[in-house]
């Protein structure tokens, strides 16, 4: 058994043989499915309803499938088992019939394909030898092999090429992540066929696959039940939209179209914010806290509110002041209601107060009747115009803009908010557009708010026009109208990457989507910037519910060159010693540098680096540095890179990589948040390669004194 250049190439013809059987009945598939197509448009000319519906289906169905063939089409065979018996088995992305209704590949996905990622030597679950297939296109490249229970191998068995994990992970990374599917490991493997009921919590240090495990999770909980989830919906929720984009690729790759993948800060539907408030109002605006000022917020009269009315009936003058008003308004609040959704009440309590007026005269008309009384007045147009203002139909941009008003918010404060909380927040809730966390807040106000009541289908009877919508005219040009309801979606499997990072009140929000979701959570407690993580903790039990969890920890870095991750775990332990960190796989000789400038240095030492790194790495350059300092930095690098660099702040950082990294000013990330050594750990496990630290202040790994006791006891962080 050996590796000479003859035997690889016999072992790789024989498998490019089979591949072109496997792409040969493709063909034949993919043709079938253009016949059905076809069928679908003439069924169509036969004119009638039913037959346009067959139409949409057929075609539908047809160019689903489609779809999922051409998805999987590059490198579709990329495994092969052989058994002990002499069974040979290929795995790929798809499963593929031939006309007999053999396998001629099993898809990955299937019970069948699962030893290919449990064997090992010590447990080789019958497979022989275990084979990665490398393609280019429909191309077979090269081949690595594992022969798992050599005592079972035939006679002549060939073993050929490197490790694939190894060759895998030296390849240089391009701007997208890509599917991990040929190489997936072992204790991968397991969270990824987790059962779906309840929760899933995955866990793991840096590079440890868990982005990656989480995506395929979703593919294979599509694959094992695709109506429950296809048909309920997929939400995959990650920080930022960069890395939304980064990881947006992965799940088409893998046939898989259809699921929505969102950021925190564009869950609501027709509002994209990136914007980041700084690390202190954001932990106020995450905190449970808030929810009970918003419930206090949405009950305030809207400020353009009139606080009188006046209106002649039978000849007499009815007039409400303030004082009866606000009793009016009081009354219109039921245990339990929502102001949307009490405006039907509203309309009852000023019908109630007027009519009241009239009874409290001396000589009040006895001719007057309650039901003419009521008719009339609420089909007056001064009346509904003066509804339209004092109870409003509102949504949730316009309740948080009112915000921006100090008194207002100071008035919802109760003790939730401290005094020298509310101007930063009210003015914070003035700036243009909307922050990360606000988004959170907006979804809490659109439930606390609640919806008015539909009209009814049928034609409006005029008891039923305090039902409808009036939206005060000036607020029109303030904000959007009302979004569909579709934020409102519930999901039947949600996943959240980068979980230790949501607030108490992102939780809730998400919590509102998820009522009877399978939930996978995924995220490294190391890496948390959250200041509170209990109150975190509350909210994510209160989101996912009480039943069956689930936890599966990842211990290898797959990203990070060990050199690399020994810096980055070595500073971190300076802070939280004692803490366990995953271990990384490749040594690949290259250091990583710490460069010590001086200030007015420090564009052209960045700048230096970055041309160095572009030159030496094949893919991808990352800066990483302060929020502060990120668009400064990307102007000195304006002119480099040709796609190839970008330049991040350390939060935006969280869950991407590359293959050169620079991280600029280590000190200024630790000082931007109470948590900063974490986000400094999470910049610095960012490079596959290289990385080159560049710093102005050479003590920039030293924690404070206080924080660097080496008795202190690392207590052993979880995630939830
Ligand atoms: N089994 C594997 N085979 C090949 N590559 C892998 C494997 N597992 C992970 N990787 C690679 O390791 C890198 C890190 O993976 P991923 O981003 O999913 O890790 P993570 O745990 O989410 O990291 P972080 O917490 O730092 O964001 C990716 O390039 C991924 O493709």
């Amino acid at each position: 058994m050996t590796d000479r250049p003859s035997v690889l190439t016999t072992e790789i013809a024989a498998e490019q043989r089979h591949v072109d059987e496997v792409y040969a009945r493709l063909e034949v598939v993919r043709s079938g499915t253009t016949e059905v197509e076809a069928e679908g448009h003439r069924r169509a000319q036969l004119g009638n309803e039913g037959a346009l519906y067959e139409r949409d289906v057929l075609v539908h169905q047809a160019a689903r499938r489609r779809k999922a063939l051409d998805s999987g089409y590059d490198g579709l065979v990329f495994g092969r088992l052989d058994l002990r018996g002499g069974e040979a088995r290929h795995i790929g992305r798809l499963g593929v019939l031939d006309a007999r209704y053999e396998p001629l590949v099993v898809d990955w996905r299937a019970p069948a394909a699962a030893p290919f990622y449990r064997a090992t030597a010590e447990d080789p679950l019958d497979v022989v030898r275990r084979r990665v297939i490398h393609s280019s296109g429909t191309r077979v490249v090269g081949l690595s092999d594992d022969l798992l229970d050599p005592s079972a191998a035939p006679e002549g068995m060939a073993v050929v090429g490197e490790g694939a994990l190894m060759a895998t992970l030296a390849r240089a990374r391009g701007r997208a992540m890509r599917d991990i599917v040929s190489t997936i490991q072992r204790e991968q493997d397991e969270a990824i066929r987790a059962p779906a009921a309840g929760t899933t919590i995955i866990e793991g240090g840096p590079g440890t696959g868990k982005t990656a495990v989480a995506l395929h999770r979703v593919a294979y909980l599509l694959y094992s039940d695709r109506n429950r989830y296809a048909g309920g919906g997929v939400l995959v929720v990650g920080p930022s939209p960069t890395f939304v984009r980064y990881i947006d690729q992965v799940l088409p790759s893998l046939g898989e179209e259809g699921v929505v993948l969102r950021s925190l800060g564009t869950m609501l539907t027709g509002i994209q914010s990136t914007r980041r408030d700084n690390a202190t109002l954001a932990a106020v605006k995450g905190a449970l806290r808030m929810r009970r000022v918003l419930s206090r917020l949405v009950w305030l009269p809207a400020p353009t509110a009139p606080d009188r009315f006046r209106t002649v009936y039978g000849g007499e003058v009815l007039r409400l002041d303030a004082a009866a008003l606000n009793a009016a308004r009081k009354a219109a609040r039921r245990r339990g209601s929502t102001p949307n959704g009490s405006r039907g009440q509203a309309v009852r309590t000023m019908l109630d107060a007027l009519w009241n007026v009239s009874r409290s005269w001396s000589e009040p008309p006895e001719h007057w009747e309650r039901e003419a009384f009521d008719a009339e007045i609420r089909d007056r147009t001064e009346f509904r115009q003066f509804l339209a203002a004092w109870w409003p139909v509102v949504d949730a941009e316009q309740v948080l803009r009112w915000a921006a008003d100090r008194s207002r918010l100071a008035r919802s404060a109760g003790s939730d908010l401290r005094r020298d909380e509310v101007p930063p927040l009210a003015a914070s809730f003035a700036q243009d557009g909307w922050s990360v966390a606000d988004i959170a807040l907006l979804d809490e106000l659109r439930a606390l708010l609640g919806k008015p009541p539909r009209p009814p289908a049928r034609r409006r009877r005029p008891e039923d026009w305090e039902m409808q919508e009036i939206r005060l005219s000036s607020d029109r040009a303030a904000g959007p109208a009302p979004k569909d309801d579709d934020e409102d979606d519930e999901f039947s499997l949600i996943v959240v990457d980068e979980a230790q990072d949501l607030s108490p009140m992102q939780w809730r929000m998400l919590g509102r989507r998820g009522k009877y979701a399978s939930w996978t959570l995924v995220g490294d407690p190391a890496q948390s910037a959250w200041e509170d993580p209990d109150e975190a903790t509350t909210a994510m039990d209160a989101a996912v519910g009480t039943r069956v969890r689930r936890r599966y920890t990842l211990t290898t870095n797959y990203r990070n060159s060990a050199e690399i991750f020994e810096l980055a775990a070595s500073v971190l332990r300076r802070w939280e010693p004692g803490l366990e960190l995953p271990t990384a796989v490749r040594r690949t000789g290259a250091a990583p540098e710490e460069r010590v400038v001086p200030a007015d240095r420090l564009p052209d030492a960045i700048r230096a680096a970055v041309v160095e790194l572009l030159a030496d790495v094949e893919g991808t350059v990352g800066v990483v540095t302060t929020a502060d300092q990120r668009d400064e930095v990307a102007e000195w690098l304006s002119s480099l890179g040709e796609g190839r660099l970008q330049v991040v702040d350390s939060i935006e950082a969280k869950g991407l990589e590359y293959d050169g990294v620079v991280v600029a000013q280590p000190a200024g990330i630790i000082a931007e948040s109470s948590a900063g050594h974490r986000v400094l750990y999470v910049s610095l496990s960012r490079a596959t390669h290289r990385l080159v630290v560049i710093t102005t202040s050479a003590d920039w790994a030293e924690p404070p004194t206080d924080r660097s006791s080496p008795d202190r006891e690392a207590e052993p962080l979880s995630l939830f």
